[in-house]
């Protein structure tokens, strides 16, 4: 593997002592997809917002493009862009209003609004308020803000909930194209079938733990697709 542009070890979180994530560890080069995999309360979202920078770890360390969040917190996070899972809108802006907003943030030119909302099919509605928007697009919305400042780690949070099956064919199409670009990205999802059609490798989590990882190609070499993998890799039937 090349030099690693992600390094992930021995993450764990426990909030009240009650162990929520334990020791993940994995390394990614630059241009490749993740998938992390699990079932409602995996622990997912955990991983991704201690990979995000936003939740201190318990214990463990996240380095991105050789930047350790431990050592300098706001450099580390200008290599991110993050998508969450849930984001309360402003009820009075627009969808240009709200992603100019982020780019005046961001201090990212306003040229790059209108190409990330033209990127997830948003620029016919750019004058129209998000709050209006249904939940799918309001999911492009956060997509485009996290790819405003052309990260170099793409983090995004369960990204294909809510999309229909044309968005979430158009979702994995985007994600090839920014991969051919060099970005690196890692989500989350439940839809295994989103992870087999965009991801390289899988981790598979359970009660927080990594139960199961490799690349989507050597678990297709052995399983009929990637449920009977999880299943198995759970003890499931
Ligand atoms: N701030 C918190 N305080 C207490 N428990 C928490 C907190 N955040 C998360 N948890 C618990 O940690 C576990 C993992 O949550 P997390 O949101 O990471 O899972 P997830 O895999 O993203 O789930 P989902 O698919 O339902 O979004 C859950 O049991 C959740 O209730």
């Amino acid at each position: 593997m090349d030099e690693p542009i992600v390094r992930v070890e021995g993450l764990s979180k426990q909030i009240k002592q009650q162990s929520i994530v334990s020791d993940i560890s994995f390394s990614l080069s630059k241009g490749s997809i993740l998938a992390l995999c699990g079932g409602n309360g995996a622990g997912k979202s955990t991983v991704l917002r201690m990979l995000a920078g936003i939740m201190q770890p318990t214990t463990g360390e996240t380095i991105v493009n050789n930047i350790r969040w431990k050592h300098n917190r706001r450099l580390y996070c200008q290599q991110i862009g993050y998508m969450p899972d849930d984001y309360a809108f402003n009820h009075g802006l627009t969808a240009e209003e709200t992603m100019s907003f982020w780019a005046s943030l961001r201090k990212v030119h306003k040229k790059r609004v209108g190409e990330v909302l033209a990127m997830v099919g948003l620029e016919n509605v750019r004058k129209k308020r998000v709050t209006t928007f249904s939940k799918g697009m309001r999911q492009r919305v956060m997509m485009a803000q996290a790819m405003l400042a052309k990260p170099l780690l793409l983090i995004m949070d369960e990204p294909t909930n809510g999309l229909d099956p044309f968005w979430t064919r158009e979702f994995i199409k985007l994600l090839k194209q920014l991969k051919q670009d060099g970005s690196t990205i890692v989500f989350s999802t439940h839809q295994l079938e989103a992870a087999e059609n965009a991801a390289d490798t899988v981790i598979f989590l359970n009660h927080g733990r990594n139960v199961g990882e490799g690349s989507v190609d050597s678990f297709l070499d052995r399983y009929e697709n990637l449920y009977a993998a999880f299943n198995d890799c759970l003890g499931l039937e």
